[in-house]
């Protein structure tokens, strides 16, 4: 980050394998602990906590293996304010390059009373006697008041006072229960700030749950109130409703934070990366519309969107896709999308229409998009390829109503056929042979069928059927095709293409030919 000045950069604390691993059914393996460390550190985290090494042996060798990795970033481990949980972690953060301790009390009287059982001067002891055991084994130490916004605020500046007096290098005011209001919680900083005796000496951190929607909100406004570290985890993982997220974050720092002075060492390129990985080993699927990270985040169905953003991606997009490692910007194709976009996905896929062409594609597009969730580029091509096909044709489709099931199978089949319309009744040997007898009964003909295939477009119940049909008469070989949602009508359009390819081919060397009289 080189626009950011000293004062103005922020340091990202990522805690996704400690908070976030505290989502229940967020455990990660030893192993994807490890990779994750690496990609946090690539990305240009500064500090990674890793665990709580008391917690457990499975935390205390993964702190200490990614302490073991890690050069660049400082590797965290989390204490309760007790000499067994310091000592423990100071073994596991031992062989890091930076290592830090970060140890913790409850300062509000809720978790002082209930909680730790704890007289609040008792809590005062503790804080000094943590911080001060923590600094015999490293210089880096990080103090958190748990619970610091419903602590009352005289007795949160003592506590802190008491921490740095410690020697606590960075002080944490978290908002555990996701409780406070962006503007309170700015205040929080700047009113601790410019109270507590020696806090212009250390760093202010922000941790902020989610329990409203607001931890990354809170994380901003704590900023803007003085803090220089946030803490983040991946995705927005953690306790309950979970943290702060480190994408958006990071992202809301670079985007406006830049203007007002703000920027963070993260390298956004790798945020996609990040958040895929610890989606796929937490097992925690991304929402659609997640800020940054989510499929939807950089895409675009509205015809009206999709018009600004071919003319500049400016007029949606406050933030490139590619930036955040999410690839190219996204016009996806449905019911609210414009012929702007059509055009575009059309010369996307080689096809370049006439504007009569376009036009009528398009009112294709659009019935097809009304009947599916999904339209892929290859319904599109099929949807093309298919008015293609039908080129000048004689014989169209006009209503098709297939009765089928155990009972027996009949069609009932109305076609324009040189612009009069004629109806017949069919049964037949299931539904397929019901419609092609019926076709056959409005446009008599002895050409013999050689091929009639049908394939899915693309996956779903909601899939276009794509047929294939081939007629063959007087050594003459003639094939139609068509798609539709309903495998029936895509038959009947694809017997009637045939035909009228047929008749086409007919027609050139016997140009009088007329349908009525037969093939
Ligand atoms: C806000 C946060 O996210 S804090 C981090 C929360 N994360 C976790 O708890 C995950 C890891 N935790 C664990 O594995 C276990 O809880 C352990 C190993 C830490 C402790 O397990 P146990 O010894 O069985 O205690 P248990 O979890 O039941 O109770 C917590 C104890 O720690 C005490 N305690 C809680 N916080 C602190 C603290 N910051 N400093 C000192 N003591 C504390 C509680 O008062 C309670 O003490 P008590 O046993 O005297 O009543
Ligand atoms: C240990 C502290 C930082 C914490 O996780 C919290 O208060 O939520």
């Amino acid at each position: 980050m080189t626009s950011v000045s000293d004062a103005g950069r922020v340091i990202v604390f990522d805690t996704t394998m400690r908070d976030g691993e505290q989502s229940p059914g967020a455990s990660m393996s030893h192993d994807e602990k490890l990779e994750l460390a690496k990609i946090l550190e690539e990305m240009g985290v500064d500090v990674i906590e890793a665990g709580f090494p008391i917690a457990s042996n499975g935390d205390f060798e993964a702190v200490r293996a990614i302490s073991q990795i890690v050069t660049e970033s400082t590797v965290c481990g989390l204490a309760r304010a007790a000499a067994a949980d310091i000592d423990r972690c100071a073994e596991a953060i031992r062989p890091a390059k930076r290592g830090r301790i970060h140890t913790f009390i409850s300062t509000s009287p809720v978790h002082m009373k209930w909680k730790l059982q704890m007289e609040p001067e008792a809590v005062l002891e503790a804080i000094t006697a943590s911080v001060s055991r923590a600094r015999n084994h490293t210089d880096d130490v990080e103090w958190s008041a748990e619970d610091a916004t419903r602590t009352e605020r005289e007795f949160l500046y003592r506590a802190v006072e008491a921490a740095i007096r410690a020697g606590a290098r960075t002080i944490n005011l978290p908002d555990t229960v996701g409780y406070s209001y962006p503007e309170e919680y700015a205040n929080l900083f700047r009113d601790v700030i410019a109270k507590v005796p020696g806090a212009d000496e250390v760093i202010f951190s922000a941790h902020c749950h989610n329990d409203l929607g607001l931890a990354v909100a809170n994380s901003i406004a704590a900023v803007q109130g003085g803090a220089r570290q946030v803490e983040v985890a991946v995705n927005g993982i953690g306790e309950r409703a979970g943290n702060a997220a480190l994408e958006e974050i990071v992202m809301a720092l670079k985007v406006r934070g830049e203007d007002l002075g703000f920027g963070t060492g993260v390298e956004p390129i790798h945020i996609t990366r990040a958040s895929r990985y610890v989606s796929a080993i937490t097992g925690f699927p991304v929402q659609f519309n997640k800020a940054i990270v989510g499929k939807n985040a950089f895409a675009h169905e509205s015809g009206i969107h999709q018009d600004g953003m071919l003319k500049n991606a400016e007029t949606y997009e406050i933030m490139k896709p590619e930036d955040v490692g999410q690839g190219a910007t996204n016009l996806v194709m449905g019911k609210h999308s414009g012929r702007h976009a059509f055009r575009e996905k059309l010369k996307a896929l080689g096809y370049e229409l006439g504007q009569n062409a376009l036009n009528e594609a398009f009112v294709r597009f659009k019935d097809l998009a009304d009947k599916k969730k999904h339209v892929f580029d290859d319904d599109i091509i099929a949807l093309v390829d298919d008015a293609l096909a039908r080129g000048s044709e004689r014989i169209r489709v006009v209503h098709l109503k297939v009765i089928a099931g155990t009972e027996g199978q009949s069609a009932e089949l109305t076609l324009d056929v040189d612009g009069e319309e004629k109806r017949a009744e069919a049964s037949g040997d299931g539904p397929v042979d019901a419609v092609f007898n019926a076709i056959h009964a409005i446009v008599p003909h002895s050409a013999a069928l050689r091929l009639f295939q049908v394939h899915a477009v693309t996956e779903g119940t909601d899939a276009q059927a794509q047929v294939s049909v081939r007629l063959e008469e007087d050594g003459r070989i003639a094939t139609g095709a068509a798609a539709d949602t309903d495998t029936l009508t895509a038959s009947a359009k694809a017997y009637v293409n045939a035909l009228n390819n047929l008749f086409s081919r007919k027609e050139k060397s016997r140009p009088d030919t007329a349908i009525a009289s037969g093939f």
